[in-house]
């Protein structure tokens, strides 16, 4: 059976990177791909930085299972997902809510972990991770954000409050571990 590609999105400083962590932690099973990204190493994610000219050249050469562009910055997924996915491994990415309709075309089965947070609340949050500058923070918060998807495979969670509380409604709704082959036949004792 395929595995299920988690799709994690939402605004900027809802806490999609937060809360993956937290799923790194609690299920070892899924696979978290690296993502190559053109902006320089720094806090935060472990990307693979780039620059505009390579990730062009790898995006033509087929290097990335889905990429977008957002906030001046081009992204990319690494295009062995697909091959993960096929041999039935469940992976979990990050992405823009604009290639969710891309993705669910051609990777499902798809789960959308769709987050949600008061926008004074991802102000404060933004601000306080200290990643951007005051300019880029207002630009993340003016953005006209892409429609949030729709859908049965759509699962919303508000981490407006406390950490753990978004974080257990998260881990809920994910797709359950490969359950571990049961062996066929008994060995001889
Ligand atoms: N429930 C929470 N309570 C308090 N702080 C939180 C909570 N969730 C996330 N944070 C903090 O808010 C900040 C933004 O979270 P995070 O970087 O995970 O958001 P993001 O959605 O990945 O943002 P971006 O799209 O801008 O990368 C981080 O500093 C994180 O530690
Ligand atoms: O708002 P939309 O388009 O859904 O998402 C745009 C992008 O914003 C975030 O990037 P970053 O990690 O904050 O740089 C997401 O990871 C996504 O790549």
């Amino acid at each position: 059976m395929r595995g299920t590609l988690h799709l994690v999105v939402g605004p900027s400083g809802v806490g999609k990177d937060t809360l993956i962590a937290a799923a790194r932690a609690a299920r070892p099973d899924l696979l978290f791909p690296t993502r190559t990204i053109t902006r320089p190493a720094g806090p935060g994610e472990d990307h693979e930085p780039v620059s505009e000219a390579d990730f062009a050249r790898r995006a033509a050469l087929g290097d990335f299972a889905l990429h977008w562009r957002a906030h001046g910055l081009a992204y990319g997924i690494p295009a062995a997902v697909e091959t993960a996915l096929a041999a039935g491994r469940h992976v979990m990415i990050n992405v823009s809510r604009a290639v969710t309709a891309e993705a669910r075309n051609r990777f499902a089965p798809v789960r959308i972990l769709a987050l949600t947070a008061d926008p004074e609340i991802r102000a404060r949050r933004i601000a306080r991770r200290g990643r951007e500058t005051e300019g880029e923070i207002e630009a993340r918060l003016r953005r006209a954000p892409p429609a949030l998807p729709q859908g049965p495979d759509v699962r919303t969670i508000d981490n407006s409050g406390a950490l753990d509380a978004a974080t257990a409604a998260f881990l809920a709704a994910l797709a359950p571990a490969p359950r571990a082959e049961a062996p066929l036949t008994r060995s001889p004792a």
